[in-house]
């Protein structure tokens, strides 16, 4: 327990609020009942929420939830069956192309291309977005993210660590106001995860981006993040603060939260 308390120390907004929705702006993410059917599956089922800019929020659930469907979704690529969604005031995907440039996503399960290098890889998805003066911001990200001994090498030749920590590069590499991640830590060793953690805050902070993340690690979402969707067969099964959430369920960690609604054993209070 000491050393859980010990993560969460580094929460940065781990205690307080969530932003405070600006009512001048747009939300950064404006999800209304959206629904997806693949066939006779229904993988998101008429899921409501608006994220504030400038917060981290985890998307939790088991295997099938609906998190990767979500976020595809929320990116444009995959279609609403019905519902809607906004991201920073444009209608996605009518209007994708008015914030496109302003926002990017990160998967372990999306491979770039193997056998061009590191550095090819994010030169073409540096001159996709436009980013100037790519060749120093690719040097910039490589001392962040400690790309430099593999810079040149294939992608196709990396370990599964290092290609997180690519996919992450090319996930930022166009600074973008939202970001979109799909289990960021996946295959990284304790050590690495914690550092591209706090990557990750430091970069929301320095420029109030927001964070959207599917994650299995619960410590994970322990530490980043200001809020958790919790989704169970496509549906919004809790939304709340990490120690809200906690508290309802009469749990010390988001793993015995997780394995509550998992295992369907009713949170407290709730009928
Ligand atoms: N392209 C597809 N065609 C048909 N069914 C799909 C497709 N993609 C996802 N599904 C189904 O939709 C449901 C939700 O899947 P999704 O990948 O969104 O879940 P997830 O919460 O991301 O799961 P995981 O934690 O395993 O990655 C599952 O039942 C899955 O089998």
């Amino acid at each position: 327990m000491a050393q859980l308390n010990g993560h969460m120390q580094h929460g940065q907004t781990r205690e307080g609020q969530p932003p405070a929705a600006d009512p001048d702006r747009p939300a950064a993410i404006d999800v209304a009942h959206l629904v997806k059917d693949y066939k006779s599956t229904r993988a998101v089922d008429d899921i409501s929420f608006r994220i504030a800019r400038g917060s981290i929020t985890g998307l939790l659930g088991g295997n099938g939830a609906g998190k990767t469907t979500t976020i595809a979704m929320i990116m444009g690529l995959v279609l609403p069956t019905s519902g809607s969604v906004h991201v920073l005031g444009a209608k996605i995907p009518e209007q994708s192309y008015d914030v496109l440039g302003r926002m990017n996503f990160e998967s372990p399960y999306v491979d770039m291309p193997m056998r061009l290098t590191v550095r090819q890889n994010l030169t073409i998805f540096g001159r996709l977005y436009a980013v100037r003066r790519l060749r120093e911001r690719i040097d910039q990200l490589a001392a962040d993210l400690d790309l430099k001994d593999f810079l040149d090498r294939a992608n196709g030749k990396l370990s599964a660590g290092q290609k997180t920590r690519v996919a992450l590069a090319k996930a930022l590499i166009n600074e973008p106001d939202l970001l979109l991640l799909d289990e960021p830590t996946a295959s990284l060793d304790p050590d690495t995860a914690d550092w591209v953690r706090q990557h990750l805050e430091s970069y929301r902070k320095a420029r109030n981006a927001t964070i959207l993340l599917a994650s299995h690690n619960m410590l994970e979402v322990e530490r980043l993040c200001d809020r958790v969707i919790i989704m169970k067969r496509g549906k919004i099964q809790d939304d709340d603060s990490p120690d809200r959430i906690m508290a309802r369920y009469n749990r010390d960690t988001l793993e015995e939260v997780f394995l509550d609604v998992a295992r369907g054993r009713a949170r407290e209070g709730a009928s």
